[in-house]
């Protein structure tokens, strides 16, 4: 049995600790830990786990063997360093960090430590129909691929969220996506501004990301997160005989009035539900048998964010930015 303990309880921290103790095997949550304690008692209380007053303290327990990260953003860096420094595999939730410096430390921590201990959360990778689009296009059933459109759509966002959140939040998901959907990396980025949706306020939206791929391929991406209609994730590749898309989910179809009705999912955990837990019933089951993360990495986690933010400064300055990595560690090489 797995014991995992689990650092942020918010909205994906609930439902993270919510599939691990009643959904999949093999694992067991031992531990929980929030800077807003009230939120960390009720998850650990519903859960029997531990309730620890800081992050390092969880890492350190020796009850958890391996760290669900799961706070917002800015504090990935430092539980992710922790797990490291402990040696105890550490699954953190996109982004791996809000910058591509902070990836980096994260990707040279783990380098000399030696052998892999994190994967990054982009459960995309595990959804049964990204999946299918990526076998359709791997047998070759559409030729060559040329474009690929996405659309990632909100039905709302808080108030907190800043028009640059439209690249680093949610376009960062299409981002890891299409590295490998193509096994290619993106070279540029341009961001198109299009007219205002008023439902947002004063918040740029939608966005256009147009992302140039080291194959040829080009990607564009729609952002917008004020739809209302709910949550909406869009994919059509065309290929030079055919084109491949990610087909209406909806299970249920209802034919009235003249009418054909596909619910559509509120938000990404209705969207989402069975590729996070493939995501991390995948995990459980690799770090139980002492395998390596089998997911996104942190070298996938800091390429995400070097794309991200040449979109941020191609938003600012209206020009197209060219994406520029480190060189890659070879712990990180394909097949590995
Ligand atoms: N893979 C996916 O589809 C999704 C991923 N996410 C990612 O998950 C992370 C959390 O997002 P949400 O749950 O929506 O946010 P949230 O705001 O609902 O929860 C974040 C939690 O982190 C806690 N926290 C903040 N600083 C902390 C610190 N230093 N130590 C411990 N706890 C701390 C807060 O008190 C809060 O309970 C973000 O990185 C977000 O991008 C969120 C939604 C979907
Ligand atoms: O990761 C997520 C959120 O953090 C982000 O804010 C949303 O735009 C995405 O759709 C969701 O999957």
């Amino acid at each position: 049995m797995l014991r995992v303990g689990v650092i942020g309880t918010g909205m994906i921290g609930q439902e993270h600790v919510r599939r691990l103790t009643t959904v999949l095997n093999g694992v067991t949550v031992t531990a929980v830990a929030d800077v807003d304690a009230a939120v960390a008692a009720e998850v650990g209380g519903r859960a029997g786990a531990t309730v620890h007053p800081a992050g390092e303290d969880l890492v350190a327990d020796p009850a958890v063997d391996a760290v669900l990260v799961c706070c917002w953003g800015p504090a990935h860096e430092q539980y992710v360093l922790a797990a490291i420094a402990a040696g105890k595999p550490v699954f953190c939730e996109k982004p791996l960090a809000p910058t591509q410096e902070a990836c980096l430390r994260i990707v040279e921590a783990e380098v000399a430590h030696g052998s892999r201990l994190v994967q990054v959360g982009y459960m995309r990778r595990f959804d049964f129909a990204h999946r299918q689009l990526k076998l359709v296009l791997d047998r070759g059933e559409i030729g060559t691929p040329l474009m690929m459109h996405c659309a990632h759509r909100n039905a709302g966002v808080p108030s907190f969220y800043q028009k640059e959140m439209a690249i680093t939040d949610t376009a960062v998901h299409e981002i890891d996506m299409v590295r490998w959907m193509f096994g290619a990396e993106i070279a540029g980025v341009r961001v198109l501004v299009p007219r205002r949706n008023s439902h947002g306020g004063d918040l740029q939206d939608p966005l256009l990301l147009i992302l140039e791929m080291t194959n040829g391929v080009l990607v564009d991406v729609e952002t917008s997160v004020n739809i209302r209609y709910g949550y909406d994730i869009r994919g059509e590749i065309v290929g030079e005989s055919g084109t491949a898309s990610l087909g209406s989910l909806s299970p249920v179809a209802v034919r009235r009035d003249g009418r054909v009705e596909h619910p559509v999912p509120a938000d990404w955990r209705a969207r989402f539900l069975a590729a996070y837990d493939v995501e991390l019933q995948e995990w459980v089951l690799a770090i139980a048998g002492g395998g390596a993360p089998p997911g996104p990495s942190a070298w996938d986690g800091y390429a995400a964010a070097v794309v991200s933010d040449a979109g941020v400064a191609a938003l600012r300055t209206g020009e197209r930015v060219a994406v520029s990595l480190a060189e890659r560690p070879k712990l990180y090489a394909p097949g590995r």
